[in-house]
């Protein structure tokens, strides 16, 4: 590949030819090239590190990309347990499920055998935690407990002396350690004093406050083979800054390594992002995360714009002017304003009606019958792409699931539409849900011909010009419903098509790997902590924060 000038990779010279795998590197002939190649292949990726004041260091794309192309793959540096999970065994983080068939004889955590208190990835940190002889940190109950926290940050410690080189790098991480001091988040301190205090961690407390600050600003969490929860550090990945309009996603193995690839095309040059949220969440919850966790606000193009590219998913309706919708055009703690009346509610108020509406779905929308009256009503207050009408429309399709009624089979083709529609805008391109989502649509609309052919409302012609019209929307780039939401959108340049898409969700659930969800970035018990202090507290069982086995986006 030819182009700008730079300085030959081999012998320095001025050279024109560069790497047609990732464009980062010179050479001045095809000699050199080959000759380079043994060691530039482990390095050849088609991405480049760049640094700026507001963002800190970043990836870009060094070239042009496809949708669906490898961009980085990683497998972790360090690996233990999240934050809060069932306890685990820390010689092979098998889950435990009794405390007291075997406990490793030095330290007293629980663990499933005599060979794993042996095992390479226990037997240093052993000798550690065995100095907690009253035996505060091994877990008492099989219930959901935070005292795993620290074994990761142990582990990291670890490596000063066990891999100087990983240590080393390690230490170059974003830790936001001086604004988490200041944040005193409870669960913060209490692993650290753990860790200098009852135990004699060979380290000073700075140190313990940067690493655990490192851990929580750049670990992903992943799925283990047997569903364990677990977190590692990704160096190359960490560097991947977030937007709630991702152009990545990423996936796990059984080893825990991931890939990155691309969602959609990406230009040379461009930042190569994931979401560190659930895109699903709304905006006050996004933007909370972003200033307590990662120390960032986000000004991506979704939470720049009011209207969240028009779906309005976090406004209520204008009490005045029903037609509109309150924008938060102060920031997201002000109060929120109707752009064509000036009328105004305070935000708490705003967030509270919400979450009300959401504590309600499951109690008002339990069977077939309740589902579209609740969904239509929903659609008084808020939009039809706001997050509480995602949420419930999620929870209808558990419900509609075994209803083969033509109506249910009709309000779930319109439901899956609809979310099509929204999933489209929020997370473009190649993923997992869109084609999970395209896959089910496709079989509702199949079953929805099915029922009306059997029920004598479509006639043999009509009912095979439904299939037909099923087999040709696959590969049309954009549903009807998606144009709908996105009128300016271009129809289709870069982006996969439809039948693309399934294969690649059905090649995804085919292998058994798992998707790092959505927000798998932070630690779980960061995001607990912080949420309790503000008084909503996730079920600390929740996996919205995880790499998630197959699923589909209801939950099926
Ligand atoms: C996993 S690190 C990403 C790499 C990081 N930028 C660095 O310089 O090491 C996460 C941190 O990157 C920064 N960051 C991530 N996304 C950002 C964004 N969209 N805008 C500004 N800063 C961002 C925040 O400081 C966040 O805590």
């Amino acid at each position: 590949m030819a182009g700008e000038e730079g300085a030959c990779g081999v012998c320095g010279t001025a050279a024109k030819l560069r790497c047609g795998g990732c464009s980062n590197v010179h050479y001045c002939c095809r000699d050199h090239q080959r000759k380079h190649w043994a060691q530039h292949r482990e390095e050849c990726r088609p991405i480049k590190q760049i640094e700026s004041a507001q963002d800190g260091r970043y990836l870009v794309a060094s070239r042009d990309l496809a949708a669906g192309q490898l961009v980085l793959n990683e497998s972790p540096v360090v690996c233990g347990p999240t934050g809060t999970c069932f306890p685990l065994c820390l010689g092979c983080h098998s889950a435990i499920t009794d405390l007291e068939a075997f406990r490793c004889p030095g330290c007293f955590w629980p663990m499933c055998s005599p060979e794993c208190h042996q095992k390479d990835l226990h037997a240093k940190e052993c000798g550690i935690l065995a100095q907690d002889v009253k035996r505060v940190g091994p877990p008492t109950s099989l219930g959901v407990t935070p005292r795993y926290d620290m074994i990761l940050v142990l582990r990291c410690l670890l490596l000063r002396e066990a891999n100087p080189t990983i240590w080393d790098r390690l230490m170059t991480m974003e830790s936001h350690v001086d604004a988490r001091r200041e944040q005193q988040e409870p669960y913060h301190m209490a692993g650290v004093r753990f860790l200098t205090e009852v135990l004699n961690c060979g380290f000073d407390a700075d140190t313990v406050h940067r690493v655990r600050g490192i851990m929580i600003t750049n670990c992903i969490n992943i799925r283990g083979p047997k569903g364990e929860h677990l977190r590692g550090i990704y160096p190359n990945i960490a560097l991947l800054n977030h937007s709630c309009l991702p152009n990545l996603t990423i996936r796990s193995d059984v080893n825990n390594a991931l890939y990155i690839r691309t969602a959609v095309a990406i230009k040379k040059g461009d930042p190569l992002v994931f979401s560190y949220t659930p895109p699903e969440e709304p905006l006050w919850e996004r933007q909370f995360d972003f200033q307590n966790v990662y120390f960032f606000s986000c000004k991506c193009r979704r939470c720049g714009d009011p209207t969240e590219l028009g779906t309005h998913y976090s406004s209520p309706r204008c009490p005045k002017c029903p037609e509109k919708f309150l924008e938060p055009r102060d920031g997201v703690d002000a109060p929120w304003k109707c752009p064509e009346c000036g009328e105004k509610r305070e935000s708490q108020e705003i967030k509270d009606e919400a979450e009300r509406h959401v504590k309600d779905i499951d109690e008002r929308c339990s069977s077939a019958g309740e589902v579209e009256s609740f969904l239509t009503g929903i659609t008084r207050t808020f939009h039809d792409s706001h997050y509480v009408w995602v949420t419930a429309a999620q929870a209808s399709l558990r419900v509609l699931k075994n209803d083969t009624s033509l109506a249910a089979l009709k309000l779930q083709q319109e439901i899956w539409r609809r979310l099509m529609g929204i999933y489209q805008l929020f997370e473009p391109g190649l993923t997992r849900r869109r084609g999970v989502s395209l896959f089910q649509l496709s079989m509702v609309e199949t079953r929805v011909a099915q029922t009306q052919r059997a029920e004598g409302e479509l006639t043999p012609p009509a009912y095979i010009a439904a299939l037909a019209r099923i087999l040709r929307q696959l590969d049309d780039r954009h549903s009807a419903a998606e144009r709908r939401l996105a009128p300016g959108r271009r129809r289709g340049r870069g982006s996969p098509s439809r039948r693309e898409l399934i294969r690649y969700s059905l090649r995804c659930i085919m292998s058994g790997d798992s998707e790092v969800g959505i927000g798998g970035h932070a630690s779980e018990c960061a995001w607990l902590r912080v949420r309790s202090q503000r008084g909503s507290e996730r079920d600390p069982g929740s996996t919205t924060h995880t790499v998630l086995p197959p699923r589909s986006p209801a939950g099926n």
